[in-house]
């Protein structure tokens, strides 16, 4: 086994410290209502041998990377997409298409979904994220390109702070389940002007209900107004590789390609934390996963609240 950089006992310390902080946090927002009965919190510092946080929560996940590929309509995201799977492999998620999906399968929410399409308008996040789990879910791969997602805030939110423990929570007979933030390894952005963006779509000639002019004019400002935020953050985190999408398919490719053959597996060597919510078997649990995932505990502390109900 690899030389460990456990942190010292005193730096754990400081971040117990931090913990407990954070614990009153969680236990102010379920005395003020959700919860009945006793919270118990178990929450630890742990790690296994060259993880990071987020390798180690898309290691339970089941997926490596996912790259978000954000743009204005029209850019040439779908274009590029099979030229990434067939190069490298990974599985394409067109948000898009999972809704039109939706649409042709007469489900539910087909006609809602229809109705915000042909206005330009972004889908609720509760069904899109759901579409996107459940692709994700299904999905043999292990890597992903979602495309045209998050679409606004209310979209990277609903999908940042997914509770990607569900299924362990299933495992671990409801007991207990973490929450932690996913993000993307990288967003991919495809610069264009908005005029080249009108033009190519109304040659697209796909039969695309937004296909036409009117619809255009709303989905470009709805993409000024709610996406490009979206992108702003992302590359204030300096996770934004933007390419020049106004030259030859070809050539867009040659950019996208070089990003991809970049790709490394992270490896940090970085220390966790594990927190599981639940009822008095949270400290069973927190022990039960650790020892499941190959995670050495480093700390631990069992937090008991009495009836909040
Ligand atoms: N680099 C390019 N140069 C010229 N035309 C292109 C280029 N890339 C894509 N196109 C064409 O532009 C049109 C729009 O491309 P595409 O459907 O890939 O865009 P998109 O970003 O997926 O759009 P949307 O967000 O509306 O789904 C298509 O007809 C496509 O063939
Ligand atoms: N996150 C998303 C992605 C797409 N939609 C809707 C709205 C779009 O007009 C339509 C087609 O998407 P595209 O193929 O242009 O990526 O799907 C959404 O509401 N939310």
């Amino acid at each position: 086994m690899a030389t460990s950089k456990f942190p010292t006992q005193k730096s754990l310390a400081g971040r117990t410290g931090r913990m407990e902080a954070g614990l009153a946090g969680w236990k102010r927002n379920f005395s003020a209502g959700n919860h009945c009965g006793d919270i118990c919190f178990s929450t630890g510092w742990a790690k296994r041998e060259g993880d990071s946080f987020l390798t180690w929560a898309r290691d339970i996940e089941g997926s490596e990377f996912e790259f978000f590929l954000l743009s204005g309509p029209g850019s040439g995201k779908g274009t590029q997409c099979p030229k990434i799977v067939e190069q490298f492999g990974s599985a394409h998620l067109c948000v898009g298409d999972l809704l039109q999906a939706e649409i042709e399968s007469e489900s539910e929410n087909g006609t809602m979904i229809q109705n915000f399409k042909k206005e330009g308008k972004i889908v609720p996040s509760e069904i899109t994220v759901k579409l996107l789990q459940l692709a994700m879910q299904q999905s043999d791969n292990k890597r992903f390109i979602i495309d045209g997602f998050p679409r606004n805030e209310e979209n990277r939110t609903a999908f940042e702070n997914i509770i990607a423990m569900q299924n362990i929570v299933v495992l671990y007979f409801y007991l207990g389940h973490f929450v932690m933030k996913i993000e993307p390894e990288r967003v991919l952005f495809f610069d264009c002007p908005e005029e080249e963006l009108t033009k190519r779509i109304l040659n697209r000639n796909q039969g695309r209900v937004d296909d036409n002019i009117e619809t255009i004019r709303k989905r470009l400002e709805v993409y000024f107004e709610s996406t490009v935020p979206v992108i702003n953050y992302y590359n204030s985190k300096g996770k934004v590789q933007k390419i020049d999408a106004q030259r030859s398919i070809d050539e867009v490719f040659e950019d996208v390609k070089s990003i991809f053959s970049e790709l490394k597996p992270v490896a940090k060597d970085e220390d966790m934390l594990l927190v599981v919510i639940g009822r008095k078997e949270s400290s069973t649990v927190f022990l039960t996963i650790g020892l499941h995932l190959g995670l050495e505990v480093m700390s631990y502390s069992f937090n008991y609240y009495a009836n909040h109900g």
